[in-house]
């Protein structure tokens, strides 16, 4: 994309009053969803309506290093949100063209938009903000019924040039009695600690389903449990295929991945992180591309803010 066909829109989003991360009445406005760029819009109307392509990056989003200021050490200084509000606005545009963005209530306080960039507290966990840690691949939000639909990552800045890894569904190719077990619903998934919730017991699920020739994925091996040993060798069996079939996509300052959740499980190489206030810095939005299946999970009626435990298992919550 020509950064020159996104900059009126991007001027006009700088002027936006301070939204604190509340989108709902900009998601709303119809010249939210007209005024991308069409060629960006017809490959996410593609991937919305064709699902295809899987996997996208649109590049040329223009980023001012210096007016974005510093990348956070943490959550307490929170004028770094004020600072870069018109990118997530303009990423949120985007977004409507394959749905609508949407926040979880214990997630970066219920925001649409999450930052993502190294805290130094979390440098070996298994979360978005660690760095050291490799983050395995994953299903986002795999264990939540109301999962995206699509993933989007906005890079703000990554000097390391830490690769976000993916892997698509299409290239796996596995025997037939593999593909069987994995259409059989015999896999816990528990959730990922982001969501800051203790679930006890979950139904068994599938990892795949749909269609057997173009599947759908849903799974995050960090934190899934087969309901039966023997099924270990199957689960490994698909890890070492989609290891194969990983590949690698060093985001650039401007440069918006748009993944497809529903065929295409993503994560994250091992950098070393500086806390300098020029570490790497992303912007990160859930996508659904429809709203009226997760009713049961709004909060207070607001269609775009999910209660994660609103799950159909029974849930036990850490406060
Ligand atoms: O940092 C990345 O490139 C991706 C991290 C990730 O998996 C996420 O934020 O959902
Ligand atoms: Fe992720």
């Amino acid at each position: 994309m020509d950064p020159e066909e996104v900059a009126p829109l991007l001027e006009e989003l700088r002027s936006r009053p301070f939204l604190n991360g509340r989108y709902d009445a900009f998601q709303d406005e119809p010249s939210t969803w007209t005024a991308i760029p069409e060629r960006a819009a017809r490959c996410l109307e593609s991937m919305r309506r064709r699902e295809h392509p899987v996997a996208a990056v649109i590049r040329g989003i223009p980023i001012d290093d210096e007016a974005i200021g510093a990348t956070p050490l943490d959550w307490s200084d929170p004028t770094f949100r004020q600072r870069t509000q018109h990118l997530e606005l303009l990423a949120v545009a985007f977004a409507t063209s394959l749905g609508e963005a949407f926040a979880w209530d214990r997630q970066q306080d219920g925001r649409v938009v999450h930052d993502v960039f190294p805290i130094k507290e979390h440098a070996d966990q298994q979360i978005n903000s660690a760095s050291t840690m490799r983050i395995t691949w994953h299903v986002e939000d795999a264990f939540h019924p109301h999962r995206p639909d699509y993933v989007m990552l906005l890079c703000l800045r990554n000097p390391q040039r830490a690769a976000t890894t993916f892997s698509l569904a299409d290239d796996w190719d596995l025997p037939d009695h593999v593909v069987d077990e994995l259409f059989t619903p015999q896999f816990r998934q528990l959730p990922d600690i982001s969501h800051s919730i203790d679930v006890a017991e979950t139904e068994p699920r599938a990892l795949l389903f749909g269609d057997r020739r173009h599947p759908y994925v849903c799974g995050d091996p960090y934190y899934l449990s087969p309901v039966d040993e023997r099924l270990q060798a199957v689960l490994n069996q698909w890890y070492s295929e989609v290891e194969r079939t990983m590949r690698d996509m060093v985001l650039c300052p401007g440069d918006l991945l748009i993944l497809d959740n529903y065929r295409a499980v993503h994560g994250r190489a091992p950098f070393e992180a500086l806390y300098d206030g020029r570490d790497r810095w992303l912007k990160r939005l859930c996508v659904s591309r429809d709203l009226r299946r997760s009713a049961a999970a709004w909060v207070q009626g607001n269609r775009r803010l999910l209660d994660s435990t609103a799950l159909a298992s029974t849930a036990v919550v850490n406060a």
